[in-house]
């Protein structure tokens, strides 16, 4: 989709160039550029056009006092002898960082036409955003949204060409009664600068918009959705920016800005949630029933401490916690091992779709689990983020069309820090504890059961007998709700990130438990099996 065709009459352009001081000849040919020196020492570079964000002229005078900024002057084609790059490169750790690279010829005329031929080439690359609606948060995270955009957003946006129209959020739903209302001409994606929560608002308002625009009606639980027109970018400015950690390989923000000027998406499953009667909500990372949904309604209270307020909240609910009755319906998928994967990567084969298999869905059962539960997750991604790396469902897969229904039964408090230290763990999941339960589901529900002993102590506090739900960090009331996956209703900015083979060969790093327990931070040796669990290397 998108890219400029090619076969092997395409003209090649070849010329040469100095680049770096060296005489180089230079090719262009089906989308990729190479230089290689016509002397010694001899280097050759391939540059994919696809990897471009954009293209400027220079005069030579100019390159040594040229920096990041943005040089707004008039082109005069004509005048020019130098023509620079400014390219994607993939550095560590899945961060995508900006390169640059300046080429000088003594003809401005044969300048001119490879600047056109390369632009020619950038515009037809169609699945790139011309004209973004970008929302900024600037409440969530540490309240430093506004500023993320001016510094580390606007500048790249800018060199890229993207026209923006900015929304700087005043008030809660801001961004989704924006979306309801606002006319999407012209407009070939939406993003925005903020956390799960601001993401939330987006993901849920485009996918409305996009039901009210057919007439559908949404609170019909078996409704078929259709996709929203646009893809949706994130950029990490909030407290935990699990989506963009998971879908990038990290929460780096300028990764995240050029993931969405690259343009590639990745299709991403979204969940709805529906009560008896409507629906309550949809959602793309995590729903909890249970300890999180607690931490989640008593953290909003605590707002002032930014993200420490989780620390807060997140030890005084471990305290708290009695365990919530619950019954809950399964419907499972033969889909791979929630248990010991494949992991979601670039180009993951689990989240490809078949257009041969048609419409046909693998075989499934329910079944029903009745107990009492420290906590209840519909898990729709792994929700990996910096405190832990491979996240709460390390295998879960972003488009698989199916979610990890993680039960935690109700336990000792020794053993809610074991599970705590799994969850931030690089080398092992939650999963082998004797009271973690999980299931690869296409749906699940959840009925809150009365609890008579908890009755019989205190009658006239219902808020002790049930929990609430934490969805993608919002609060969310219901005691009988339902939840079904819709396989890739979204379509998101990211190239996703690489698979790292292996870590570093001996390595001290500091267990955060999650964010909840930073008073008991551990600084551990590790020096044992390199490899992360259920990378390819360590499976085969
Ligand atoms: N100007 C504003 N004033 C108050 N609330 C706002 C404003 N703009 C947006 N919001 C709301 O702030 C909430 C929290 O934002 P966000 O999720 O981005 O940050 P966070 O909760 O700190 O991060 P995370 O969800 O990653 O933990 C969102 O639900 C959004 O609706």
């Amino acid at each position: 989709m998108g890219e400029p065709s090619g076969n092997d009459c395409d003209p090649v352009l070849l010329n040469s160039f100095i680049v770096k001081k060296q005489r180089c000849r230079v090719y262009f040919h089906r989308g990729v550029l190479i230089w290689e020196s016509e002397a010694a020492p001899y280097i050759k570079v391939k540059l994919p056009l696809k990897h471009v964000v954009g293209v400027e002229y220079e005069h030579p005078s100019e390159l040594s006092a040229f920096t990041n900024e943005i040089i707004c002057q008039e082109e005069r084609p004509e005048e020019y002898t130098s023509f620079t790059l400014h390219y994607v490169t993939q550095s560590k750790r899945s961060k995508l960082r900006l390169s640059k690279v300046t080429l000088t010829h003594a003809d401005p005329i044969q300048v001119a036409s490879w600047v056109k031929t390369i632009r020619n080439y950038i515009k037809e690359l169609t699945y790139r955003p011309r004209c973004l609606l970008l929302f900024v948060n600037p409440y969530g995270g540490k309240k430093r949204g506004q500023k993320i955009y001016e510094k580390n957003v606007k500048p790249l946006l800018a060199r890229a060409g993207i026209e923006t129209k900015v929304v700087i959020t005043q008030y809660r739903n801001h961004a989704h009664e924006t979306i309801l209302s606002q006319s999407f001409d012209g407009i070939d994606g939406v993003a925005c600068v903020g956390g799960d929560g601001t993401l939330a608002e987006v993901l849920n308002a485009l996918v409305l918009r996009a039901a009210k625009d057919k007439g559908i009606d949404t609170d019909d639980p078996h409704a078929e959705l259709p996709q929203p027109s646009v893809p949706v970018g994130v950029i990490p400015g909030g407290s935990t920016d699990t989506i963009a950690y998971t879908l990038h390989g990290t929460n780096d923000i300028q990764t995240a800005v050029l993931h969405i000027i690259l343009g590639e998406s990745s299709g991403l499953d979204i969940c709805s949630v529906h009560n008896e009667n409507s629906l309550l909500r949809y959602y793309a990372s995590m729903l909890s029933y249970g300890y999180l949904g607690d931490v989640c309604k008593s953290s909003e209270k605590f707002r002032w401490m930014g993200p420490k307020r989780y620390d807060y909240s997140g030890f005084r609910k471990i305290l708290a916690n009695r365990g919530y009755r619950s019954e809950i319906t399964i419907l499972s998928s033969d889909s791979n091992s929630p248990i010991d994967g494949p992991r979601c990567y670039r180009d993951c084969g689990t989240c490809k779709i078949d257009e041969s298999s048609g419409e046909e869905k693998p075989a499934a059962d329910w079944k029903t689990i009745k107990g009492r539960f420290f906590m209840v997750n519909g898990v729709n991604i792994s929700c990996a983020c910096a405190k832990a790396p491979n996240g709460f469902s390390p295998y879960c897969h972003i488009g698989d069309g199916c979610l990890d229904v993680i039960l935690i039964k109700h336990t000792s408090i020794i053993n809610i820090l074991r599970l705590l230290l799994r969850v931030s763990s690089k080398s092992r999941t939650m999963f082998d504890l004797p009271f973690v339960e999980v299931h690869r589901a296409q749906e699940f529900t959840l009925q809150a059961m009365p609890d008579p002993k908890l009755e019989l102590l205190d009658p006239d506090a219902p808020d002790a007998r049930t929990s609430v739900w934490n969805c993608d960090g919002e609060v969310v009331q219901g005691t009988n709700i339902k939840i079904r996956v819709r396989r890739q209703l979204i379509r998101m900015f990211s190239q996703r990130m690489e698979e790292e083979e292996h870590e570093p060969s001996c390595f001290v790093w500091t267990i955060e438990l999650l964010p909840q327990l930073p008073w008991l931070r551990v600084g551990l040796k590790y020096s044992g099996d390199k490899r992360r669990p259920g990378s390819r290397a360590s499976r085969s």
